[in-house]
């Protein structure tokens, strides 16, 4: 059925097709991949825009010699179908299956890890120094979104390159599109060389434009070197940002126009020191439904291939926020909300429709909205910060310095809290109680449900001593019908005797689950305040039991349960306390039961430890 598609089984097949054939394969590829991501689910939006701009690659290229560093890394499907992956795409981002993301394990191919934003150029100039200085040749090329490059990991990254002179190729693959519209001076600056004149005309006229170059090889070296105020305006009077940061620039160029791609390539080949090529793709290409709606495909579940997705609708954590967060702003004139490129993951669209002069999408840049929050709340206002907790780890140190130091009235809406399943361990959301709960002046909350994550969310906006942050999972939201919430203090929610489960976040659940499991009763506690604990109410509790097992979907590590075995410890209460959560290992992908399964932390499993430590 693909015949090209099928045949190929690394880079070295790419090269023998001509170019017909190669135009053939990117559609086999297109095709492909609707296919296959319909019954995975997966990145599928971004990898039909970089199919030209990746079969280009391995044509001029020479992987694995050559090295390709894919930023974010949710692009890399075709790479990985060039590279000899093709017949594993049926297991992508399902347990023990491929990675959705470049992994260094998984293919020779594949030479940096990626997952979180704005990498890959610091990884390639790593990667070049060490080249350099072990007398090796060959090419390293960072592929980086217009949304990544927003990061400010990718303007420091610039920044070095500028001056150290390192032979980096950077692929600028400009969509226009982050996950939803890319926004930010940067990305008015492409638009302006997107739209430049000489761009619209070369769209039309590569070809010909191409033609009155001189041939590639040397001659274009000594033009380059000699001519290298001309080149930097080679295509369109643009890229000055680029060149006179001290990069040369190439561009802009149609990206799907996969001969111009390829001379391009060519060219950007010869230039010994940093060069970027700047190329102009459409999220989504080649499948009317993606390019239509390219931030309902960004990441997709299974769909039919033949049908339209519907939008979701579901209630999820994120959605219970945001609803909750419009309600508290309609009282509340003080509340702004800070997105860093994930209004809609976060669930802020809707008050982003409301709200367009209290929300702000800062773009990949989660440092930067985490102090500007701190700003904003040493003025009186009340900035609700949504990231997800995996990013936030980018942020330890605004959190450090520009919240809990000044002890600003922010709030850390940490979303994707605990495991999140298929994206896999660079996604999961399991550092931040270590990574808060040390910190002076931060309290830390966690909802059992969606009607205390309603809850804490009022109760933060009432709060004016200091930092708040809530953190909350991916996934449904659902209801524990138990009282409703009236302080954040422990609550004993299934009395017991012997053993108590202390539990935290969508565990709680869990822990409810297990208790119903033995004869006898065991108790179960919901801390919804990690920190600070009220330990007056916790001790009051766990004196009635003999031990104490805490449970998490989080590191055991820095942890909830050593927050509470802390609070043992301090105050000389001597019984057994076992920690349940994450140990000291990055958990892999695959669906969420599976994954809890495999570490011990579903009903089954904490059932069994209970067992095991009640039997001695
Ligand atoms: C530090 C960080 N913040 C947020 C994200 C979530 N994220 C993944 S892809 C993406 C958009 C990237 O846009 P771009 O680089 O232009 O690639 P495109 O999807 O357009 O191909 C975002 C915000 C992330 N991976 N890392
Ligand atoms: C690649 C990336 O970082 C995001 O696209 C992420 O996969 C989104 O995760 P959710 O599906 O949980 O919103
Ligand atoms: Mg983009």
């Amino acid at each position: 059925m693909f015949k090209y598609l099928s045949e190929i089984t690394g880079p070295q097949d790419i090269k023998k097709l001509s170019s017909e054939e190669l135009t053939v394969l990117a559609y086999e590829i297109r095709n492909f991949l609707v296919q296959s991501v319909s019954k995975t689910g997966g990145h599928l939006a971004s990898n039909l825009g970089v199919v030209e701009l990746t079969i280009a690659l391995h044509t001029v290229f020479n992987s694995p010699q050559d090295k390709f560093i894919w930023d974010v890394g949710h692009q890399a499907y075709v790479h990985k179908l060039l590279t000899g992956r093709m017949t594993s795409f049926e297991t992508l981002r399902q347990y023990k299956g491929l990675s959705g993301f470049p992994k260094r394990h998984e293919s020779e191919h594949d030479h940096f890890d990626t997952g979180h934003s704005s990498t890959s150029i610091s990884g390639a100039v790593g990667m070049a120094i060490a080249r350099d200085l072990k007398g090796e040749k060959h090419d390293i090329i960072s592929i980086i979104g217009d949304g990544a490059l927003t990061g400010g990991m990718a303007f420091e990254a610039i920044n070095f390159l500028g001056h150290s002179k390192h032979n980096v190729k950077i692929i600028l693959n400009d969509n226009e599109m982050s996950i939803s519209q890319n926004v930010g001076g940067m990305s008015i600056a492409l638009n302006g060389l997107r739209t430049s004149e000489n761009y619209t005309k070369l769209k039309g006229t590569t070809k010909s434009r191409l033609m009155r170059l001189p041939s590639l090889g040397e001659p274009i070296v000594s033009l380059i070197s000699k001519l290298k105020d001309s080149f930097k305006y080679f295509v369109v009077d643009g890229g000055v940002f680029f060149e006179e940061i001290g990069l040369t620039y190439i561009g802009p160029i149609n990206g799907h126009d996969l001969k111009s791609l390829t001379k391009h390539m060519e060219m950007m080949k010869q230039v010994d020191g940093p060069v970027l090529l700047h190329v102009i793709t459409q999220k989504g290409k080649g499948y009317k439904f993606a390019e239509d709606a390219p931030n309902k495909y960004h990441g997709v579940g299974k769909f039919d291939p033949f049908t339209s997705l519907g939008a979701s609708g579901k209630l999820d954590f994120s959605k219970v926020f945001g609803d909750t967060l419009i309600e508290i702003a309609s009282k509340d004139s003080r509340v702004v909300a800070i997105s860093a490129a994930m209004i809609d993951g976060t669930g802020l669209s809707e008050f982003a429709t409301l709200y367009p002069d209290r929300t702000f999408d800062v773009a990949i840049a989660e440092q930067h909205a985490v102090t500007m929050a701190a700003g904003i709340a040493l003025q009186g206002l009340k900035p609700f910060v949504a990231l997800y907790s995996t990013f936030l780890q980018r942020a330890y140190d605004q959190v450090v310095h520009d919240i809990c130091i000044q002890k600003a009235p922010v709030v850390l809406c940490i979303d994707r809290a605990g495991l999140v399943g298929n994206d896999g361990e660079t996604h999961h959301g399991v550092f931040d109680i270590s990574y808060l709960s040390h910190l002076p002046n931060m309290m830390i909350l966690s909802p059992k449900d969606s009607i205390e994550l309603n809850f804490m969310l009022k109760y933060a906006a009432n709060y004016s001593e200091g930092p708040i942050a809530i953190r909350y999972p991916r996934g449904g939201a659902y209801e524990i019908p138990t009282r409703l919430p009236e302080s954040l203090a422990p609550e004993h929610l299934v009395s017991g005797e012997k053993t108590v489960i202390i539990a935290t976040g969508k565990m709680v659940k869990t822990a409810i689950e297990v208790s119903k499991q033995f004869d006898h009763p065991i108790g179960v506690v919901n801390l919804r305040k990690i920190k600070p604990i009220d330990k007056k109410e916790l001790l009051e509790i766990i004196k009635q039991y003999d031990q104490i097992i805490t449970l998490e979907d989080h590191m055991i590590s820095g942890g909830m349960g050593e927050c509470v075995a802390r609070v043992l410890r301090k105050n000389h209460i001597d019984k057994s306390i076992y920690h349940l959560g994450i140990d000291d290992e990055f958990v892999e992908q695959g669906d969420m039961d599976e994954l809890l399964a495999s570490i011990g932390l579903d009903v089954k499993g904490v059932e069994k430890f209970i067992r095991e430590v009640e039997n001695g």
